[in-house]
């Protein structure tokens, strides 16, 4: 079984992503990425990222991480309060530990594409 399927499919997915949008905007530290956001599109495509990501049967048809993080001045403490947040929300759906800890493993790697080196302040809003 793949950790999409254990995680409950498409309709776990999209609440986890919706939840995990909610805290991120929340934060202060990171809310001002997200001003000029297209969430709607952001949803759709970080929902299918992360289903890809999890052996779901969808195609990612977004842009490549690198295209679409680099040059915004995100930090690495900015990716480890997105992880942190999604892990919460992952939590918070009723994901086991286990599985959480196997999806942050994952996506740990992505922040070589995502962070920009020398990038460790927010941005003003
Ligand atoms: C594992 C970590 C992350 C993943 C998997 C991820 C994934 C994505 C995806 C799939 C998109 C949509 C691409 C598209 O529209 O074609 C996106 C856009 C975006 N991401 Fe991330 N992201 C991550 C971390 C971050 C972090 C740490 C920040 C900033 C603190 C960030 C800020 C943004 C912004 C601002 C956009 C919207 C760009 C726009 O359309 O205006 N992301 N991300």
């Amino acid at each position: 079984m793949t950790i999409y399927e254990r995680i409950g499919g498409q309709e776990a997915l999209i609440a986890v992503v919706d939840d995990f949008y909610v805290r991120v905007l929340a934060d202060p530290q990171l809310a001002p990425f997200f001003a000029g956001a297209n969430m709607s599109r952001l949803k759709g495509m970080q929902m299918e990222f992360f289903a890809a990501a999890l052996g779901g049967p969808h195609e990612y048809s977004g842009r490549a991480m690198k295209d679409v993080h680099q040059g915004r001045g995100i930090g690495q403490v900015h990716f480890d309060l997105v992880a942190e947040h999604l892990t919460e929300a992952l939590a918070a759906a009723g994901v086991p530990d286990e599985t959480v800890t196997a999806i942050i493993g994952a996506i740990a790697p992505l922040a070589a594409d995502i962070v920009s080196p020398s990038a460790d302040t927010t941005p003003a809003a």
